[in-house]
């Protein structure tokens, strides 16, 4: 039987022209396997296939199966030759319509009953999976008479034999393969539309679900339906089982477990692509490396697998009642399918998809942008050749229905947010990560800065300790030494006194030299002590800058270490004040010494500082300043290594026996005049005049009082002192004190004041010259003597101002009543007050105004005295001539008979 065949059509048999006939004509088909589509170009973000812009077209493609025998077949039909037979090499199927003739068909894949179910899925159901899984949505669907296959084809679960598993199972398996759970997902819905109603399978109450179309897209969604994650195999395999369970069937004459609903199983595919950007590599460099650059993209497709009811003819399937109810509506759904593939295959401007809810929710699946597969099953049994011949027909139109394949791809926010919100955490978790590696860093270099100032600590107080200890000793040792050898030259030269000696011989100079520069290795040693352990603070607080730069320790460390550098500070202070005692022992053991050797020079005795403040003392203190071997002095010396502030600063110490220390040098350094104005520039008088007012230490107030008479010595001094109320504080002074070297310092300073011109009045009104006349009290000596150098500097002053005629009247000193005291005393045994006492009254004497006094009073007769006896040839010649030029001497001498 010769045929002749037309591609995608139906085939006319060659031996009888005439009932041959074209059945369709549909455009060159594509195989079904390998990859039909061609994809566009690279959907740009806000995809054109999305808005419903381009796409790839594609035909439905169809295959037909042929179902074996089955039991009651191989009975039935035992007699009857086939009504199909396959052609699968040429992928065609021959109808035939009786013994002699019969029509061919051309399919897209003709499957045998030896078919495999493996094969089935690859060749019409896994292209479509593959173009799901690329981001289009597809349809395979399953059509033909009741009891041919197409559950067995779609849904058959294999769990008896893996062998069987449908394309249902298969396609899950596929597309779990190819996904990453990670990025995309899997969401199933398991429905069945029964007599026009949509029915959840996998939630059967909900059973009145709405249909939703996009007017825009076409696209149609089922809202309602429940929609399930898929996570793995089994969870799927137990969903289909779920929906199998509740899926409507039947008993019918042909097949015993007929389905009678149409069963539609929704696989939505969510699938994140990262669309990579054209880079500028120079912006690549600066980019932030937290976002790298890419277009999150979603595509969102759509796998429909539709189980449909079976076709038969109503009387066939043998329906009464509500089964025929249930014919009816199936045939409506499956004729409303026919007639919208009939308008599609014919291009027909309406196609009548708003007929059945069947259409509706296919509408994608044909004519619109999914990629379609129909399986057709048939049954090889004569019987049921109309069926058969519907089914085939009903796939050939099929195949003529050309679809658009779209991409639906979007721009994926949810993946953009999520990729941020997870590249954010990583950050956080680095950050805390970074954190914590920080702190810790910081809690170590704490610790080690803590342990490092510890033992810093501990070195520096070790340090400070020995070298307190060391001076202690030191200083004690020399004390020891130094007593011990003043007693030993006391003994050996019958030397009396602390201060006072008479040193007789050769040899005590010689000691006292060796003392001396002992001494002074002594001192150099304190000195180098000293030095080391400023450098041990100075190190000690270059560590504590870096420590503190390094952030090493937090504030508590920094101020630990801070009162650590107070104590040693403070320290420092104390072992400073320790080494100038030091120095002002050795300063004053070296003016003993040199006053000692003067003593020894000239034979007579010698008195310690107090006598500086004589300006009639007879030590030549120029002889301090040049000891005649080109060596400076001690005091110079001091001057040097300590410096006056430095001294004077010492005055103020809180510690008694340092004022003690400190007063005893400023006085020695008072004596010597090139020191004096210095000192009284750099503050000295006002801390030696506030000593001498409230110290209560009556070693200070003397040596202080001894100061003050030694910077009365210069001119401009007596003014600062005057100006700084000093005569009133020595006068008050003078009238408390009993000690009669303290007595005597204030007289000294007094009378330096009486030798000042300028400052008369002022001593008089501010009650020196009544302190200076008070002082006699005592009776020493060496206060008198003192009060007598007063007495004739003031009246030396007195005098010139009568002679300048600045002044005139009674001398202050007459009113004041210190005649009888200057007559009594004027021919005193002691030598200095003797001599200054003669001298006063010569100055006296050489004014008429006070002649009456003076006559009256008894000094005329210690004036012709003097005139007559007195061992210095000036102040007996001065007072011959004053007795010579004042009238009323000599009318009194006339009167008197003596002779002159
Ligand atoms: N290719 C096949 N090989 C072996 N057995 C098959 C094949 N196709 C179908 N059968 C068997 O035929 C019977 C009917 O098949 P199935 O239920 O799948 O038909 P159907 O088209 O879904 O019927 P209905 O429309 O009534 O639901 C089942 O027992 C099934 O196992």
């Amino acid at each position: 039987m010769a045929s002749s065949t037309y591609r995608n059509g139906a085939v006319r048999n060659s031996s009888n022209p005439k009932s041959s006939s074209l059945k369709s004509r549909i455009p060159p088909s594509q195989p079904f396997s390998g990859s039909a589509i061609r994809r566009n170009s690279s959907p740009s973000f806000g995809s054109a296939a999305a808005a419903g812009d381009g796409g790839v077209p594609g035909r439905v493609r169809v295959a037909v199966r042929l179902r074996p025998q089955n039991a009651e077949e191989l009975v039935a039909d035992a007699d009857f030759a086939d009504c199909v037979e396959l052609q699968p090499e040429l992928k065609r199927l021959k109808l035939r319509k009786n013994n002699w003739d019969s029509d061919t068909y051309e399919f897209d894949e003709v499957f045998t009953e030896f078919a495999s179910q493996k094969r089935v899925y690859e060749v019409v159901a896994k292209p479509v999976v593959e173009s799901v899984l690329g981001g289009y949505n597809g349809t395979v669907m399953a059509y033909g008479q009741t009891g041919t296959g197409k559950t067995f084809t779609l849904g058959k679960l294999g769990e008896e034999d893996m062998s069987d598993r449908g394309i249902m199972v298969r396609s899950m398996e596929d597309i779990l393969a190819n996904i990453s759970l990670e990025t995309d997902t899997v969401c199933v819905s398991y429905l069945q539309l029964y007599m026009e109603t949509i029915q959840d399978l996998l939630d059967p109450l909900n059973d009145n679900i709405s249909i939703v179309e996009d007017p825009k897209t076409g696209d149609v969604s089922l809202p309602g339906a429940s929609l399930i994650e898929i996570k793995d195999q089994q969870s799927f395999m137990e969903l289909l089982r779920v929906g199998e369970d509740h899926r409507v069937a039947a008993n019918t004459k042909l097949n015993t477990e007929s389905s009678r609903s149409h069963a539609i199983l929704m696989i939505h595919v969510k699938r994140s692509v990262t669309e990579k950007e054209d880079v500028n590599p120079s912006d690549n460099e600066n980019s932030s490396h937290f976002v790298k650059p890419f277009k999150p993209l979603v595509r969102k497709s759509k796998l429909v697998l539709v189980d449909l009811a079976g076709s038969e003819r109503v009387h066939k399937s043998g329906s009464e009642g509500h089964m025929l109810e249930e014919a009816k509506s199936i045939n409506l759904s499956l004729s409303a399918l026919g007639k919208c593939i009939n308008a599609l295959a014919e291009n027909s401007a309406h196609v009548p998809l708003r007929d059945s809810k069947l259409t509706r929710v296919l509408r994608d699946s044909f004519g619109g942008t999914a990629r379609t597969s129909l399986i057709v099953t048939i049954g090889p049994s004569p019987r049921h050749r109309g069926e058969t011949t519907s089914t085939i027909l009903f796939g050939q139109r099929a195949m003529k229905v050309e679809n658009m394949l779209k991409i639906k791809e979007e721009f994926d926010y949810k993946s953009l947010s999520r990729r941020l919100e997870i590249q954010l955490d990583k950050l956080i978790a680095e950050n805390e990560r970074q954190q914590k590696a920080f702190d810790s860093e910081i809690e170590k270099i704490n610790s080690e800065a803590q342990n490092r100032i510890l033992e810093v600590e501990r070195n520096f107080a070790d340090v400070l300790e020995k070298e307190r200890l060391k001076c202690q000793m030191e200083y004690i040792e020399s004390v020891k030494k130094l007593e011990e050898k003043m007693i030993e030259n006391q003994g050996k030269h019958g030397c009396n006194g602390y201060i006072h000696a008479k040193c007789i011989g050769e040899g005590p100079e010689v000691i006292i030299s060796e003392d001396t520069t002992e001494l002074k290795k002594q001192l150099e040693k304190e000195i180098h002590g000293r030095n080391e352990a400023e450098e041990e603070v100075n190190k000690l607080r270059s560590q504590l800058r870096q420590f503190t730069e390094a952030g090493a320790g937090g504030d508590a460390e920094i101020l630990k270490l801070q009162t650590v550098l107070e104590n040693e500070v403070h320290q420092k202070k104390k072992l400073e004040e320790e080494i100038i005692i030091l120095r002002s022992q050795l300063l004053q053991l070296t003016f003993e010494a040199d006053q000692m050797r003067l003593c020894l020079e000239r034979g007579g005795f010698a008195n310690g500082y107090a006598d500086l403040a004589s300006p009639m003392s007879q030590i030549n203190h120029s002889q301090f300043r040049e000891p005649g071997n080109g060596k400076k002095t001690p005091v110079a010396s001091l001057f040097e290594q300590v410096g006056l502030e430095k001294i004077l600063s010492l005055l103020e110490s809180d510690d008694v026996n340092v004022q003690i220390h400190a007063v005893k040098v400023v006085a020695n350094l008072a004596a010597e005049e090139s020191n004096q104005e210095r000192i009284v520039e750099a503050g000295g008088l006002d801390s030696l005049l506030m000593l001498l007012r409230s110290s209560e230490d009556e070693t200070i107030r003397r040596v202080a009082a001894g100061a003050i008479a030694n910077l009365a010595m210069n001119e401009a001094n007596q003014e600062v002192i005057m100006a700084q109320g000093g005569i009133s504080l020595l006068s008050m002074t003078a009238s408390d004190a009993d000690d009669p070297q303290t007595l005597r310092m204030i007289a000294g300073a007094i009378a330096n004041l009486c030798g000042n011109d300028k400052l008369q009045l002022k001593l008089r009104s501010e009650g020196g010259i009544r302190a200076l006349l008070g002082m006699v009290r005592c009776g020493h000596p060496d206060v008198l003597s003192q009060v007598a150098r007063g007495v004739a500097n003031f009246a030396k002053c007195e005098s010139r101002a009568f002679s300048q005629g600045i002044r005139s009247g009674r001398s202050v000193l007459i009113e004041d009543g210190a005649l009888p005291w200057i007559v009594q005393n004027a021919n005193d045994e002691a030598a200095p007050i003797r001599r200054h006492i003669e001298l006063a009254l010569c100055h006296l004497a050489q004014h008429e105004v006070n002649a009456k006094d003076m006559i009256r009073g008894g000094a005329l007769w210690e004036l012709v005295r003097i005139s007559r006896d007195c061992s210095r040839e000036d102040i007996r010649s001065l007072a011959h001539r004053t007795l010579n030029a004042i009238p009323a001497f000599r009318a009194e001498l006339r009167r008197l008979r003596v002779e002159f």
